[in-house]
């Protein structure tokens, strides 16, 4: 008893990845769909009682029989007219069908990747194979119902078949059922086609990377100054030869597979018609009936092929499928597991501390952050400085709450950010990175994005807009704020980077109350002094601020901005090394003072003026 239950709990998942295929056209379009089944019986019905006619015609024109012959060729005419009729008003629902189903899917797709909370579905491996692979076939499930409704046309007609070859010769029943043998072969060559398709994922992710940066012009300029285009053309054809000969060896594999079951039912089916000629010649079987059963046995055939189709594309829907369950499943456990109903403090008193904060990416051997301690003071600038993999920005996707610490905790004002919902954090948050998104809107929705319900606000807009510095960009738009951005639009305009930076800065200051504002290194294409202007007047904002008890954390490798901050954090392999002010730092003549000495001394030595002195 335990174990049957025990199995059925096991089944419960495919039961319920059939659920979803089985209702999703019911769910999507009802009336549609209803309507499309009947339509798949009533042509199914009719098109195997249609070979019926056959028999009807062929049988009266042997015994001379004008009337009967007359009756056969109308019911002939009457039910493939019927059937012609269904099987095309049919297939013009089923494009509507499958469009409906897919938006249904696209929408369910884009809500799994815009609330989940991290970014670990979209930076995890496995997860992120997951997600390519349901990204990828999620046209495969919009066809779901399509499928479902060709599986009933199979049925329907399938067993319309058997029951009329009964009537002819009952022993040929067994063609139509050494279908089942292509069907498994077929099923085995699917299987060989999925595990390839898996095993080359991750090749076809880096062969699409590499066809990327080898052909779009972001990233031409770079591979034409470092000579590298050639190398990494090499590479590409390299990759996408093993590519190649892999899927094509697996191909070859199915194919076989595929041609060993249809060779088994072509053996059936010809040794059915030798019989029925056969005992046709005897006498035993009519003129009419072998026409009919061998029109009955072309379309067993017809029906054993398009089940087979179906049961494919039905697999590759199920796995599709199982794997958004499984995502939404993670995703929604995410939310379960740790139910955060802690509140956003309205202010800061304390301020954000890191308590023997460790991180590892998932997969990666070593942790990117080993046993952190920090305290970002209410109030406080902060600058993390450290060689390029420190951990800078993993530290800040800790703090933003895009991942969770791996041991240890943080708190604001005492509460575990792991207690708060993610989503009520970042509403709190603001924050511009390095790699910065251009979206290709008009500049004022490029910018108003950064919070959402302002984005129509033209002053916060503008407000924003001047705190970035961004305004002589914004005035030599041709249409100001209104200006179609990027290049996919004909009327678009192209911007420079350091253009695009401001205006992701822009954003990034939309949010006039953020309790965390995080600059990871967004002015890296603004020259020095820009930059240096900028956070100065950013400063300054937060010390007005500092009444929030806002704490802002910026990343950057320029040590004139650095210096300004109330307090500096050095990370070094992942360890925080020193943290002080900066008089206090240089007087410990630790790392931090080596690196600024460094970076002023590369300064004076290039002859420039702004050196950031001591
Ligand atoms: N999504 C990820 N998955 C796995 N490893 C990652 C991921 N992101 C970063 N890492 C690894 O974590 C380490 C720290 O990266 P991080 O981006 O935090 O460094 P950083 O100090 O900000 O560097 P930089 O100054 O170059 O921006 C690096 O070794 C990097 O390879």
């Amino acid at each position: 008893m335990r174990r049957h239950l025990s199995r059925l709990r096991g089944l419960l998942p495919d039961l319920r990845v059939l659920a979803l295929l089985g209702t999703s056209g019911f769910r999507a379009a009802p009336l549609l769909m209803t309507a499309s089944a009947l339509l798949y019986v009533v042509g199914s019905v009719a098109s195997v009682t249609g070979t019926l006619g056959y028999r009807v015609v062929i049988d009266a024109a042997a015994r001379h029989d004008a009337h009967h012959a007359a009756v056969g060729a109308a019911l002939v005419a009457a039910l493939f007219t019927v059937s012609w009729v269904c099987g095309i008003v049919g297939a013009m629902q089923n494009s509507v069908l499958t469009d409906k189903v897919a938006l249904l899917i696209n929408t369910r797709l884009s809500r799994l990747t815009a609330t989940v909370a991290g970014l670990e579905l979209l930076e995890r491996p496995d997860r992120l194979a997951d997600l390519d692979q349901v990204r990828d076939n999620r046209r495969s499930v919009a066809g779901a119902p399509r499928q479902f409704l060709k599986g009933l046309q199979t049925l329907v007609r399938g067993g319309g078949i058997l029951v009329l070859l009964i009537t002819v010769y009952p022993p040929i029943v067994i063609v139509p059922l050494l279908g089942a043998v292509p069907a498994l072969a077929d099923r085995r060559a699917s299987r060989l086609l999925k595990q390839a398709d898996d095993d080359l994922a991750q090749d076809r992710r880096l062969l699409a990377d590499l066809f990327r940066i080898t052909t779009t012009a972001e990233t031409a300029k770079e591979l034409r100054i470092s000579g590298v285009t050639r190398d990494l053309a090499a590479r590409h054809m390299a990759l996408g030869e093993r590519v190649r000969s892999r899927s094509v060896s697996a191909a070859r594999r199915s194919a076989a597979w595929e041609a060993g079951g249809w060779l088994v039912y072509a053996a059936g089916f010809c040794g059915a018609i030798v019989l029925l000629v056969l005992r046709a010649a005897h006498g035993h079987t009519s003129p009419g009936q072998v026409v009919m059963a061998v029109s009955l046995l072309r379309r067993a055939q017809g029906q054993v092929s398009g089940a087979t189709d179906t049961a494919g594309a039905m697999g590759s829907a199920f796995r599709t499928a199982g794997r958004l369950l499984t995502l939404e499943d993670e995703v929604a456990a995410e939310h379960i597991a740790t139910p955060r109903t802690a509140p956003v403090p309205a202010r800061l008193v304390d301020g954000i501390r890191l308590q023997d904060v460790t991180f590892g990416y998932h997969g990666s051997r070593e942790p990117v952050l080993r046993g952190v301690d920090l305290t970002l003071p209410a109030g406080a600038t902060v600058a993390v400085v450290g060689e390029n993999g420190a951990g800078k920005t993993t530290l800040v996707k800790l703090l933003t709450g895009m991942y969770r610490p791996t041991a240890g905790r943080i708190t604001v004002d005492g509460t575990d950010l792991a207690d708060i919902e993610p989503a009520r954090w970042r509403e709190r948050t603001t924050a511009a990175f390095q790699d910065f998104s251009r979206y290709q809107l008009t500049a004022r929705q490029a910018v108003g994005v950064g919070d959402l319900p302002r984005a129509d606000d033209d002053a916060a807009v503008r407000s924003a807009v001047r705190r970035a510095d961004a305004d002589a960009t914004v005035e030599r738009l041709p249409n100001g704020l209104d200006t179609q951005l990027g290049r996919y639009f004909s009327d678009g305009t192209e911007l420079s980077g350091g253009q695009w930076q401001r205006l992701a800065l822009a954003r990034a200051l939309m949010r006039e109350e953020p309790l965390l504002t995080v600059l990871d290194e967004p002015t890296a294409a603004l020259d020095a002094a820009t930059e240096s202007a900028l956070y100065a007047r950013w400063a300054q904002a937060a010390r007005e601020g500092a009444g929030r008890g806002a704490v802002t954390v910026l990343v950057s490798h320029r040590f004139s901005t650095v210096r300004t901050a109330d307090v500096i954090v050095v990370l070094e392999g992942g360890r925080v090394t020193e943290v002080g002010g900066h008089e206090e730092l240089m007087t410990a003549g630790g790392p931090y003072s080596q690196l600024f000495t460094l970076q002023a001394r590369g300064y004076l030595d290039s002859g420039r003026p702004a050196a950031p002195a001591g």
